[in-house]
């Protein structure tokens, strides 16, 4: 073992440097950085080169991730997913549990026919079942028919699984590990031990752990996972277990953790800091329970912070479109406040942090947005100062006007008084710096609308009457549709497509509603939030009222509004 003269951690390990061997183009430039890059930790007292450490990752969202509560991937969607994961470097895909269903058997037929370029695709699958060899066993051998190169045996640690779950011999549990790890090796596969409940084992009965892992090392396993499988373990517990599995068996050693104490991503980091080289986790952490460790964070944190040699060169720069395909895949919401790649994790609101960051960015930024993948916003709201709205209107050419950035700052104010918000309503604030600023031109001038609903035979029917004038000519329409929202939208359209045509390639795609003072009960006020979009560009618009129709009424104005002025160049770069 080398050791880093800066930490003596001895965290540069031969196998790094003997990665030379390997032929896959990702170790390859690894090894051509081992000397060119330097080590975050400082020089390298071995052969006297300067080396940057690979730390594999080893995502698990096909099969982990899989896991978590509201997720199912279809075949077509993991093989997207993996193909993805490829391209952007990841060191192991983890495909699937073979012998769990039709589709992730598929999965491995599929994915033993295609071009990979950096990954390895693993299966997984868990220790054969008591009493029968290796090789009767239909586990191991779905796991080996599947032909993924690596192969990931997940077996027990920890005693009271053995005890009271499977119900065998303490004995029989190591011949198990064994046996499903020779077994598969005998079959030229790489194997990664997964060893579930590595913490919890290891602290109910030391010596037991060590011999279920040292069953593992001498059977042949490649690496040694340690998994915190139930999420309670603390950062110091890792480090501690890492350290001492490397210490007694010397091998390869993995962290797969769990985030039900909100530690995933500490304690995977304190596993890499104990010794481990690969980490294991999802892309945007969704698993089993309170989900995996989140790779984006992981890799993030490895590479810009602690300037480990992690996915393909500008790959972290692809984190924040990663996380999104991940989350369109699994038809899931995108979470805003996500770390590194939300739309909020360089959003600034305050506004004394929008005054610091519009002189120097880093001053409330841990890195650039950009090397993420991820940009900048500054939002508006009544905790705004004049710097929030000289940002936000710089597209418009207004930040040199003071006096009018004061008219904005007291108009947004009163309004969120009021119960708007503009965070989420950012084509709402641009009509309104257009109205403050003189160069707003309304497009149409209301007369009246009526909305009707009706519940004949049951069904209930919508329709929307609209009365307007456009280009000196009034219109009264019917427009109908499945809700209010929909019949008003509709007759608007009729209202002034002829006008501006460009309204006919918007669409509405979303449309919130939230009671802003729940005291008052009924007579509460709502806050319709409506977004929408054309080919280009997505917009939300804010109305706010008594009366849901009309709040929804003012979002949905403000929406088409908002597609005429931008269709007429006047709304700046958006
Ligand atoms: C920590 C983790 O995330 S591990 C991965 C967990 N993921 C999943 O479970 C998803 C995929 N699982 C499946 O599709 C199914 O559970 C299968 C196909 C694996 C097994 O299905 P079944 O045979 O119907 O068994 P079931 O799920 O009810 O119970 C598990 C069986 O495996 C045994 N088992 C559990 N872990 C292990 C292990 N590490 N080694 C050997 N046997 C084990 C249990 O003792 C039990 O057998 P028993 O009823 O004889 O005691
Ligand atoms: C293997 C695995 O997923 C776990 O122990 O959490």
């Amino acid at each position: 073992m080398n050791f880093c003269t800066s930490c003596n951690a001895g965290h540069l390990k031969l196998h790094n440097l003997n990665s030379t061997t390997d032929t896959q183009s990702s170790r390859r430039k690894s090894v051509w950085l081992l000397q060119r890059s330097p080590c975050r930790r400082g020089k390298f007292d071995g052969p006297g080169i300067i080396i940057m450490s690979r730390i594999q990752l080893y995502d698990t969202t096909l099969r982990d991730g899989s896991q978590g509560e509201g997720v199912n991937f279809s075949l077509q969607d993991k093989l997207m997913i993996a193909t993805k994961l490829d391209n952007l470097g990841f060191d192991y895909i983890e495909g699937g549990y073979p012998l769990s269903n039709p589709k992730d058997e598929e999965f491995f037929k599929r994915a033993a026919d295609m071009d990979w370029k950096h990954a390895k695709v693993c299966a997984f699958g868990m220790t054969r079942r008591k009493e029968i060899d290796a090789s009767d066993d239909i586990g191991m051998q779905a796991l080996v028919n599947s032909k993924a190169p690596v192969v990931t045996i997940v077996g027990k640690t920890w005693d009271l699984h053995v005890n009271e779950v499977l119900r065998v011999s303490l004995e029989e549990n190591l011949a198990m590990i064994r046996d499903s790890i020779a077994y598969v090796k005998s079959e030229g596969r790489e194997v990664i031990y997964d060893a579930e409940h590595c913490f919890d084992g290891w602290h109910a009965n030391p010596d037991y752990a060590m011999q279920t892992w040292k069953a593992a090392a001498e059977a042949g396993a490649d690496m040694i996972c340690m998994c915190d499988t139930n999420g309670g373990t603390l950062p110091e517990q890792i480090a501690a277990g890492v350290s001492a599995l490397q210490k007694e068996l010397g091998v390869a050693v993995g962290i797969h953790c769990h985030n039900d104490s909100e530690l995933a991503v500490a304690n995977s980091l304190a596993g890499v800091n104990a010794g481990a080289v690969q980490v294991q986790g999802t892309i945007n952490g969704i698993g089993e329970r309170c989900g995996n460790v989140d790779l984006i964070s992981m890799a993030a944190n490895l590479a810009l912070k602690m300037h480990y040699d992690v996915l393909v060169d500008g790959g972290i720069k692809r984190l924040t479109e990663l996380s999104r395909y991940v989350y369109e895949m699994a038809n899931m919401n995108f979470r805003n406040g996500q770390p590194f790649v939300g739309n909020s994790a360089f959003a600034h609101k305050g506004g004394m942090h929008v005054h610091a960051v519009n002189r120097i960015a880093h001053s409330y930024e841990h890195i650039t947005p950009e090397s993420v993948g991820n940009a900048r916003r500054v939002l508006v709201s009544e905790l705004s100062g004049r710097s929030n709205i000289m940002a936000k209107t710089t597209k418009f050419r207004l930040e040199e006007d003071g006096v009018l950035q004061t008219k904005i700052l007291t108009a947004v104010q009163d309004l969120e008084n009021d119960g708007y918000q503009f965070e989420a309503a950012e084509a709402s604030f641009d009509l309104l710096v257009m109205k403050q600023a003189g160069t707003y031109q309304q497009a149409f001038e209301l007369d009246h609308y009526r909305v009707n609903v009706e519940n004949q035979s049951r069904e209930p029917v919508t329709d929307a009457v609209i009365k307007l004038t456009v280009d000196n000519e009034v219109q009264l329409v019917v427009g109908e549709g499945d809700g209010p929202v929909n019949a008003l939208d509709s007759a608007l359209r009729k209202a002034l497509t002829s006008s501006y045509p460009g309204l006919s390639e918007m669409t509405l795609v979303d449309y919130k509603v939230r009671v802003i003072n729940s005291t008052e009960g009924t007579a509460a006020r709502v806050r319709v939030v409506i977004e929408s979009k054309d080919k280009t560009d997505v917009w939300s618009t804010v109305g706010v009222s008594e009366n849901i129709i009309e709040a929804s009424w003012i979002a949905l104005v403000d929406a088409f509004e908002y597609k005429i002025h931008k269709d007429r160049g006047a709304v700046g770069d958006v």
